[in-house]
């Protein structure tokens, strides 16, 4: 079989691998499943054509054994009889059309058209015949992959059937690695800059391989195979958004420039530490603080922050709260690897997915260790399966993680991250990651008031101005209460001071009028730091801005 020669013969230790494990599954769903009762889901897709190709080897190796009572036809050929469904639908691309039917053609399956939505398709296909197991391209990364295995039954609500999902953990490299070596035909698009194929509304070719050449207006791209990250694989595809706290839409968009400063909205994250050290009161965390301070100076508001042992299920509960309350987890500690270093299989579980060997992070792992830390041993280079993004930036000897809206720091001190978080939020860098926000202002205020007296008059001030965050705090017991007022916008914030109904005969007054971060000097203030009068002298008001 010229398929699994192809793969035999080549050099490719993963690829083998890759290909050795699809295999199985497809001999065991063959073995599982009458032949007549199992179903191909083909539409031209580069994955679907691997599939095609798999399932053809899987299916002449599996007739080669002698014992099988699957009802398989006997007689070899390059003909391929498997029942093939395709979801024909006005808006394909032509291309896909053409190379659908003629694949159809040539390896003689038994293609069978459906033009109805996916459910209705197969509720329609399995009255019609029995349909037990249906083979399909999808691989971990694909939007619908989550939660899957390679036997998946179909979902509740959808006809009972089991997916058969062959090719779940092959990566985008794996599907170029099997076409190019196996030298099949793939649909053309590919060849045009496609790198994974919707409707002719929602897909361009992916912006990642276009060549620029400034003598004709005209675009051309590079093959599909030549895309550097498989991560980048859906650019080309209309993004679908996934739900934001401030409704705004993601914040991550790969290869532009996301410097938004004239946002006035806020985005929130939420800062994770891990470690039982600091939970031991042994180590005292100071990248945590930090962090929060520089989130604040970009203008985005910390919602919550905590830390958690150094457990996968501790980890796992607090991102899998986190990720989806906030539009951004940071999240630090726990990362190497250390028995203790659980981190990154936290993630993985919160967002139910596998880790995997990644290929790409074991080599800057391999540059940076050289051969102490490579192959099976390399414990680090196993990485969340399909979600993760790797930020790269030349002043990091190895790039930042990403999962989803999940950014993993390995910064251990403030120095660290200060380098860290300057890769993070340098808007030049393709990976830039961190839409800078409008800056927060704010005032605070102290007085000797005692906190009775003071109560009443703040929480009626918090009702009247719900856009300000008003806090109060002291220092110590005895000495004086300071009262910031946080927001977005200079005169409110005014407003709101003036507003401060105060009672009479009480202590003196301060104000102190900033942003109260250093780390971004450049941004707007509302006044200049350092102790200014009162702005009431009527000697009834008792604050003092500070
Ligand atoms: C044969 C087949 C079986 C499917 N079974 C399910 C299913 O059990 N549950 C489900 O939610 N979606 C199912 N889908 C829909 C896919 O998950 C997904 O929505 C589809 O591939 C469209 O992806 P797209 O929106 O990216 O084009 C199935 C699709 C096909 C073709
Ligand atoms: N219109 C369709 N008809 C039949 N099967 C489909 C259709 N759309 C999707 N599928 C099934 O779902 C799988 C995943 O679809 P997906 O679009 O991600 O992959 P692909 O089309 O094979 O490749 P690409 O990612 O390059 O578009 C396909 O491999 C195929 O098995
Ligand atoms: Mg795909």
């Amino acid at each position: 079989m010229e398929i699994d020669r192809a793969i035999r013969e080549s050099d490719d230790k993963r690829l083998k691998t890759k290909y050795n494990n699809a295999i199985y599954v497809i001999q065991r769903a063959l073995a599982l499943y009458k032949f007549e009762e199992v179903a191909f889901s083909f539409n031209g897709g580069k994955d679907s054509t691997v599939l095609l190709h798999l399932l053809r080897a899987g299916y002449f190796l599996h007739k080669e054994k002698p014992d099988h009572s699957s009802g398989i036809p006997t007689n070899c050929d390059l003909k391929f009889p498997l029942r093939t469904i395709y979801f024909e639908t006005p808006s394909a691309f032509p291309e896909i059309n053409s190379f659908t039917y003629k694949t159809a053609e040539t390896y003689g399956l038994q293609i069978e058209i459906i033009r109805l939505d996916f459910k209705s398709g197969l509720e329609a296909l399995l009255m019609e015949k029995p349909t037990t197991a249906i083979f399909l391209g999808t691989r971990i990364g694909d939007p619908n992959a989550v939660g899957q295995e390679q036997f998946s039954p179909s979902s509740p609500g959808w006809p009972p059937f089991m997916r058969v999902n062959p090719i779940l953990d092959w990566s985008y490299r794996d599907v170029w690695a099997f076409l190019l070596t196996s030298k099949v035909p793939y649909c053309s698009l590919y060849d045009q800059g496609y790198t994974s194929i919707g409707s002719i509304y929602d897909t361009v070719p992916n912006a990642l391989l276009c060549i620029s050449d400034s003598s004709c207006s005209k675009e051309n791209f590079r093959p599909a195979y030549l895309l550097p990250d498989g991560r980048l694989e859906r650019a080309g595809r209309a993004k679908k958004c996934y739900p934001s706290a401030c409704g705004d839409g993601p914040v991550l968009s790969n290869g532009l420039n996301n410097v938004d400063s004239h946002q006035t909205s806020t985005l929130t994250a939420s800062v994770i530490a891990v470690g039982d050290e600091i939970l031991f009161g042994t180590v005292e965390d100071q990248v945590g603080p930090s962090l929060c301070r520089k989130l604040h100076s970009i203008g985005w508001a910390v919602s919550h922050t905590a830390v958690v042992r150094n457990d996968i299920d501790s980890v796992a509960e607090e991102v899998e709260r986190q990720k989806s309350a906030t539009d951004m987890v940071f999240i630090f500690g726990g990362f190497g690897p250390l028995h203790s270093d659980v981190t990154m299989a936290g993630i993985a579980k919160s967002f139910g997915v596998r880790m995997a060997p990644d290929e790409e992070f074991e080599e800057y792992l391999r540059h940076l260790t050289g051969d102490q830390c490579t192959g099976d041993r390399n414990e680090m280079a196993q990485l969340p399966e399909g979600i993760t993004e790797l930020l790269h930036h030349e002043m990091l000897p190895v790039p930042l993680i990403k999962c989803q809206n999940v950014i993993i720091l390995s910064a251990t001190n403030v120095t660290e991250l200060e380098v860290q978080w300057d890769c993070l939020v340098e808007s030049k860098n393709c990976s830039s990651q961190l839409r800078l926000m409008a800056p927060f202002v704010s005032k605070h205020l102290s007085t000797t008031l005692s906190d009775v007296k003071t109560a009443r008059c703040l929480s009626q001030l918090c009702l009247e101005f719900p856009d300000i965050r008003i806090g109060c705090y002291r220092k110590s017991r005895m000495g004086p209460q300071i009262v910031s007022f946080v927001g977005k916008d200079h005169a409110r914030i005014e407003l709101a001071v003036q507003a401060l109904p105060l009672p009479t005969n009480s202590g003196p007054l301060k104000s102190k009028l900033d942003n109260p971060t250093t780390a971004h000097s450049n941004h707007n203030v509302l006044g200049t730091r350092g102790f200014a009068p009162c702005p009431d002298s009527d000697g009834k008001r008792r604050f003092l801005n500070l």
